[in-house]
């Protein structure tokens, strides 16, 4: 199977965890744009949804589901999501498709998290992604000498092909921390989060997956945590 087929079956899954009548958080990515189509299918049954992008509220609006803004929500059933890497303690690397801050956001206020991920992001120590932070741009460089003494590499994430810095959602800019052995993920979360100018890191430990559907060679295998 190919890594599309893999996150297409896991996106298939996840629809089990959609609650009726509810409101549903909804990631950003590849495999969360996969489950985006797959919940089109049963729109009908939910009362809208929560994106955690712009890319992401696009794409559900143009499938005809219906969007709210999540200062009109009072709380969301489930959020499901893809993963950069998630351990066995459920732990997670996010925001390699820069949304890390809206999808932690979107999950702290939902019920349950549901990771979606082809096997190949399960790992056995966090870090072998670059980890992503989203810092205010004028506390950039502040932010890059910190993440230095942590251990870690950190570079600037740039649009592709230029120099110039990439803006996200919220008008931040990135900073992706390489090199880093992550065998704390709750300390280091904690940790990254007291440096000011950090908006938030891609490190989900705090609050991380429920549960993990995982796209294998053998079918979809489920985690629980
Ligand atoms: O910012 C993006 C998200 O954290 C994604 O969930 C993550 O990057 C995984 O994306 P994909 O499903 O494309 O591998």
């Amino acid at each position: 199977m190919t890594q599309d087929e893999l996150k297409q079956a896991v996106a298939r899954a996840a629809i089990e965890y959609v609650v009726d009548g509810e409101i549903i958080g909804v990631g950003t990515g590849s495999t969360a744009n996969f489950f985006i189509d797959e919940l089109a299918r049963i729109k009908d049954r939910i009362k809208g949804t929560v994106a955690s992008s712009e890319a992401t509220a696009a794409r559900l609006r143009g499938h005809g589901i219906e969007v709210f803004d999540l200062n009109d929500v009072p709380s969301i059933a489930v959020y499901i999501d893809g993963a950069d890497e998630i351990n066995a303690a459920g732990a997670m690397i996010k925001g390699g498709g820069a949304a890390l801050t809206r999808e932690k956001i979107v999950a702290s206020v939902s019920k349950q998290f549901v990771c979606i991920a082809d096997g190949s992001k399960l790992v056995e120590v966090l870090g072998k992604f670059a980890l992503p932070v989203e810092v205010l741009p004028m506390a950039r460089n502040a932010v890059m000498r910190k993440l230095a003494e942590l251990g870690g590499q950190p570079r600037l994430r740039t649009k592709p092909g230029t120099d110039e810095a990439f803006i996200t959602d919220n008008g931040g800019e990135l900073i992706d921390v390489a090199g880093l052995q992550i065998t704390d993920p709750v300390a280091l979360e904690t940790r990254i989060n007291q440096i000011v100018g950090v908006v938030a890191v891609g490190l989900f430990a705090q609050r991380g997956a429920n549960v993990c559907l995982l796209g294998t060679s053998e079918g979809v295998k489920k985690l629980t945590f």
